[in-house]
């Protein structure tokens, strides 16, 4: 308690940036007990958006949340979330979080310098209130994440992973949830991190997004085996816990709040996200929301060679 409050009286003292990402990391929290309550309460609210595009209550909940939590503490940062919520609507007093995660505020003693200075109108906060609906409708829950992630001048250089369904195997009475956050810089914390096994190449994909271009390019890239599960933020931490070499996903549906926060994790610890180019992704605000040219994201393997491997008629198909 004394601790906490400390750091409050302190805030003054800690890099804007820093201010943010501690505060993602209490939000990220707070909106994954959200989740889980709609679930418990089985009152699911689904809505296609589109065709195969699922929305429910959990995802319009824990969005608003996450953007009354983050504009109440940095009014002048943009803020883009996937779903349209009404920003008139009432929110619960106990759902905006303004509190700071001491476990991040500690690193300021090797905060990077490059981030020292960011001013509020170079920063986007991308917000996937609940990545793998699809799943979450499905009771795949190990699935489903809750991503943030910072954007500086176009750049994903900070992130929030939160799984609130971690450990629900575990039985009854078992502490459920965890984050895993990282910058640019600084380094990805919350998990452990290990190398995909020698011999083999596993790739990860879509479950409940394929199609042909997607199935085809994932084939050419020769994988001993695949897995299909939901979400880009559970599949970039299978990436950086070592269960797959490769997340590959020639397909126009990921969006910016899908790929921020998982891509800067994945850089802060060396790996790459790129479209099925090789190019990076673009964060600022007036940027298109989808990533028309797929994902390609890996980790301790050579990024290169899965580029070259994506047939040129996927690449054709798919222009940034
Ligand atoms: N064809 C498509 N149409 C709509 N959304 C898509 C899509 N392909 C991928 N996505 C979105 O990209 C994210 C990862 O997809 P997948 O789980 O299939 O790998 C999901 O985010 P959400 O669950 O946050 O909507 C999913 O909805
Ligand atoms: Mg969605
Ligand atoms: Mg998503
Ligand atoms: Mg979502």
């Amino acid at each position: 308690m004394f601790t906490r409050a400390l750091s409050r009286l302190s805030v003054g003292f800690y890099p804007q940036l820093l201010r943010i990402l501690a505060t993602c990391g209490t939000t990220v929290s707070r909106a994954g007990r959200i989740v889980r309550a709609v679930s418990e309460n089985g009152k699911l609210g689904i809505v296609d958006k589109g065709w195969n595009d699922l929305q429910t209550e959990a995802d319009r909940a824990a969005q608003r949340c996450i953007v009354a939590s983050l504009s109440k503490s940095f009014p002048n940062v943009t803020i883009i979330g996937e779903e349209e919520t009404d920003p008139n609507e009432d929110i619960k007093p106990d759902w905006v979080e303004t509190s700071l995660d001491e476990n991040i505020l500690k690193h300021v003693s090797n905060f990077p310098e490059e981030w020292k200075d960011v001013k509020d109108e170079d920063i986007v906060i991308w917000v996937d209130p609940l990545d793998g609906t699809a799943e979450y409708t499905q009771g795949l829950l190990d699935h489903v994440t809750v991503l943030i992630g910072i954007a500086v001048k176009g750049k994903a250089v900070a992130g929030v992973i939160h799984q609130p369904y971690y450990n629900y195997k575990a039985g009854p009475g078992a502490t459920l949830g965890r984050t895993i956050w990282g910058m640019v810089g600084l380094g990805a914390f919350g998990y452990t991190q290990k190398q995909p096994p020698k011999g083999k190449n596993i790739i990860t994909t879509t479950r409940s997004h394929s199609n042909k271009v997607v199935t085809d390019s994932v084939d050419a890239c020769e994988p001993t085996e695949v897995i299909r599960v939901g979400g880009a933020g559970h599949k970039v931490l299978l990436l950086i816990e070592g269960e797959v070499h490769a997340y590959v996903f020639a397909s126009p549906g990921c969006k910016k709040w899908d790929t921020c926060a998982p891509e800067a994790i994945l850089t802060a610890i060396g790996g790459k996200l790129t479209d099925i180019h090789g190019s990076k992704l673009q964060y600022h605000k007036e940027v298109q929301h989808k990533n028309t040219a797929g994902v390609l994201a890996t980790f301790s393997v050579d990024h290169q060679w899965y580029l070259d491997k994506i047939p040129q008629s996927a690449k054709d198909a798919l222009k940034p």
